[in-house]
């Protein structure tokens, strides 16, 4: 048999799945590790936990799956975006990760708004938010000055795990378009924005497309990974555009909705010249050519796994959630705005904070599970209202993610979008995106799309309940009051956060 393999370097974990040539996960294995949390807004991870954590992967997925070396024939990647990882000279980090949902870096925001003023949208397609790369690259140098000064090189997360594992160093166009340093529709780096701010050309690595072949595995690794030396190694993509590949969202007229750490709704892309005028992202895909525009609640599912962890460490998702979809839209009279970490969509907002709101004697720790889940679907209809508003249709929604492993939660999202919503037969996450550009890399397939056509499959939609929809329309008008009313709050809040 021939196999290959997808890596999920996510928030919470890393993830492998080993895929057949019918698109049959025949294994998975999972590794998590740590968030770092040092300050209010500060969010950072150990790069060597990664390599360790996906090397433990690998190792524990071909032992598992009991397959010979050989029979894989190529790996590739998806990957958290954004996250800054700085090299010194010999290819070793200068300090840990700063991650996409860091919110440390407004001062440099505004810094690259000045110096750059409306060509940044017109460059970089986005709008200077922290959560992006080129913040964060400038707050090192600002308040970091000699970490700074080791630095040689710059790349983004799974970028230093494949580079760790074969040594060359790479960055493809769909991760590339989240560090506000490309020319997304151009494809290169930008030599303006690179000039403005005063960095070398040698600072950047080479871009590659995402199905790519990069390099092979290093034979230090092959050992303990299972893995022969000679596995080719693709380039990948950002998880959100392996995600959408994963997801079979590879032509106009389909949106994705992903629940993971972070919650996303991308819509796919074929015109570089679309303009949402940043009030959603616009990324290049994973598919060669192609882009999507993006909007992104910081913390969705991470919000639901703040809530588990703070009031019920115990229990299981699936315990937390039970009896979920007994309680009505609404919650009894419950909202929540699930901006524990400030929110980028529709509100780019690094100091909010989230709220309850109508909290009553009756209620019981299920409305407030439930609040949550809500909240967290109202913000992301919050982007399908910008999608809507900008001409899109958004009446059929794939979702994945680990928000997709919950019935009660896929009604919701029906319900809330007024949109049918698909879930994945076999929900993979952005692993199988990655494993599907890496079969494609091998010359499985002649195109992504015909490689979706084998291994993606839509299991039944959930349709939205016309009672449901009503009481929804009306919640969401609520919902969106709250962010003005909670904003000087929440300011004045601020000082007392640790
Ligand atoms: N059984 C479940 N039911 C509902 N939500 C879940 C379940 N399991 C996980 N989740 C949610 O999904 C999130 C993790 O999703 P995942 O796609 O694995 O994240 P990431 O790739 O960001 O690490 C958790 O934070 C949690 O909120
Ligand atoms: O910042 C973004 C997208 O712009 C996030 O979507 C990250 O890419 C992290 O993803 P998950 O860990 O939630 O999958």
């Amino acid at each position: 048999m021939s196999y290959v393999i997808g890596i999920d370097l996510g928030t919470s974990a890393v993830k492998a799945l080993l895929v057949d040539r019918d698109g049959a996960v025949r294994g998975e294995a999972a590794r998590e590790y740590p968030l770092y949390h040092e300050h209010s807004g500060w969010s950072e991870q150990e790069p060597e936990d990664w390599v360790e954590a996906t090397v433990e992967a690998l190792r524990q997925l071909t032992a598992s799956a009991g397959i010979a070396p050989d029979e894989v024939e190529g790996i590739s990647f998806s990957g958290q975006m954004h996250g800054l990882m700085l090299l010194n000279g010999d290819g070793r980090p200068v300090r840990r990760a700063i991650l996409w949902n860091d919110t440390r870096t407004s001062e440099q925001c505004r810094q690259i708004e000045r110096t750059l003023g409306s060509k940044l949208l017109g460059i970089a397609r986005n709008p200077a938010l922290e959560g992006f790369t080129l913040p964060k690259i400038l707050w090192v140098r600002q308040h970091e000055p000699d970490v700074f000064a080791q630095a040689r090189q710059f790349v983004l997360p799974k970028d230093y795990v494949r580079y760790r594992l074969t040594g060359a160093l790479h960055m493809d166009y769909s991760d590339a378009a989240g560090t506000l340093l490309l020319d997304v529709a151009e494809k290169r780096w930008s030599g303006e924005i690179r000039e403005a701010f005063g960095l070398s050309e040698s600072f950047y690595p080479p871009l590659v497309a995402s199905h790519e072949p990069v390099g092979t595995l290093l034979p230090q690794w092959a050992g303990r990974t299972g893995l022969s030396p000679g596995v080719k190694v693709f380039a990948g993509g950002a998880d959100n555009a392996c995600g959408a590949i994963g997801a079979g969202i590879l032509s106009e007229g389909l949106t994705l909705c992903s629940i993971g750490t972070s919650g996303v709704i991308l819509s796919y892309e074929n015109d570089k010249t679309k303009d949402f005028a940043g009030k959603a992202h616009f990324f290049n895909h994973g598919k060669e050519d192609a882009y999507y525009a993006m909007g992104v609640t910081l913390a969705a599912g991470y919000s639901l796994s703040w809530f588990k962890k703070t009031f019920a460490p115990e229990q299981s998702f699936d315990r937390l959630l039970e009896g979920v979809g007994d309680v009505p839209p609404g919650a009894g009279g419950l909202l929540f705005t699930p901006y524990l970490v400030g929110e980028r969509t529709p509100h780019a907002d690094a100091a909010i904070r989230g709220s309850f709101i109508g909290i009553d004697g009756s209620h019981e720790r299920i409305h407030f599970v439930r609040a949550v889940m809500e909240g967290i679907t109202f913000s992301l209809n919050e982007t399908v209202d910008i999608f809507r508003r900008a001409g899109k249709t958004v009446d059929r929604v794939v979702s994945i993610g680990g928000g997709a492993q919950n019935p009660a939660w896929l009604q919701m999202q029906a319900d809330i979008f007024g949109a049918s919503v698909v879930p994945l037969e076999n929900e993979q996450g952005p692993g199988l995106g990655a494993a599907m550009l890496a079969a494609y890399g091998c010359g499985w397939f002649e195109s992504l799309e015909e490689c979706a056509a084998r291994f993606v499959r839509h299991g039944d939609p959930y349709e939205p309940n016309p009672d449901a929809v009503r009481a929804y329309e009306e919640l969401f008008r609520l919902y969106r009051s709250v962010y003005g009313q909670t904003r000087p709050l929440s300011a004045e809040l601020a000082p007392f956060r640790v």
